[in-house]
């Protein structure tokens, strides 16, 4: 079974240290939500992950290979997708090339990609249409279906459903559901709690550059003063 384990992450922007040794691990078929204020480091441990931030410190691994350090084209190859903030998509390509592009990295057959254009059918009628000018919830869910193209082991997802409408929201985590049932590792940022409620299975909580805690579903549900204290929230 999968298994990515990060341990002692150090990154900087500069001369700004802004992840202090950032240690999680996660399992295939598991949904791990990383949850934390404003500048916490949720975005940052992401983008070091896939090597688009160089990290400083610390040890990337999965299924006990070394991936730290390695260049950023490399990390997808080895199976961990990302869904970053801004979407990144290709937008002067067609919502097709840019599938196209997330089943050459590891090879994926069209059939990852039907599965995909089943979970968010409104790309389906989309097929032809430049990337750039789908609206912000159809581009939210092509990063989504591109990343699946990929046919990851280790899904991160930044915000995913940040700025969409309830019925696309419900179509995110419907995916999200999915990945996790056919045994992807999600690590997942997101500020709802709902959101965290029902999709997640551990909270882990961020606070400056470090993670502080790292608890199931149930002790998060259990326990508002958790939520209350690491993001601020009354529920
Ligand atoms: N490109 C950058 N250059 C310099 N500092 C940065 C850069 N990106 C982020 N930072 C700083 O690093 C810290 C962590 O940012 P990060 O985006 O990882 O936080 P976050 O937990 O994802 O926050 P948010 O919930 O607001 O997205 C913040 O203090 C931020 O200002």
């Amino acid at each position: 079974m999968t298994r990515m384990q990060v341990e002692g992450l150090e990154a900087r922007y500069g001369r700004a240290q802004v992840l202090h040794g950032v240690s999680l691990s996660l399992r295939g078929g598991e949904v791990l939500c990383l949850m934390g204020r404003n500048g916490a480091g949720k975005t940052t441990t992401l983008r070091s992950v896939m090597g688009t931030l160089r990290p400083t410190g610390g040890r990337i691994t999965l299924d006990g290979r070394d991936l730290t350090g390695l260049p950023a084209a490399e990390i997808p190859r080895a199976g961990i997708a990302h869904v970053p903030q801004g979407r990144r998509l290709f937008s002067d390509l067609t919502v097709r090339e840019n599938l196209a592009l997330g089943l050459m990295t590891r090879g994926a057959d069209t059939a990852v990609q039907e599965a995909a254009l089943d979970l968010f059918p409104v790309l389906r009628d989309r097929l032809s249409q430049r990337a750039g000018t789908l609206s912000g919830g159809e581009q939210s869910m092509l990063a989504m279906a591109r990343a699946i193209c990929v046919g990851p082991r280790v899904l991160l997802l930044d915000e995913p459903t940040e700025g969409l409408m309830p019925s696309a929201v419900a179509t995110v985590r419907a995916a999200i559901a999915r990945l996790r049932a056919d045994g992807v590792a999600v690590l997942l940022v997101e500020q709802r709690v709902e959101a965290v409620l029902e999709v997640g299975d551990r909270v882990a909580f961020m606070e400056h550059g470090r993670i502080r805690a790292d608890h199931p579903i149930a002790e998060v549900r259990a326990d508002p003063g958790l939520l209350k204290r690491y993001v601020g929230l009354s529920v």
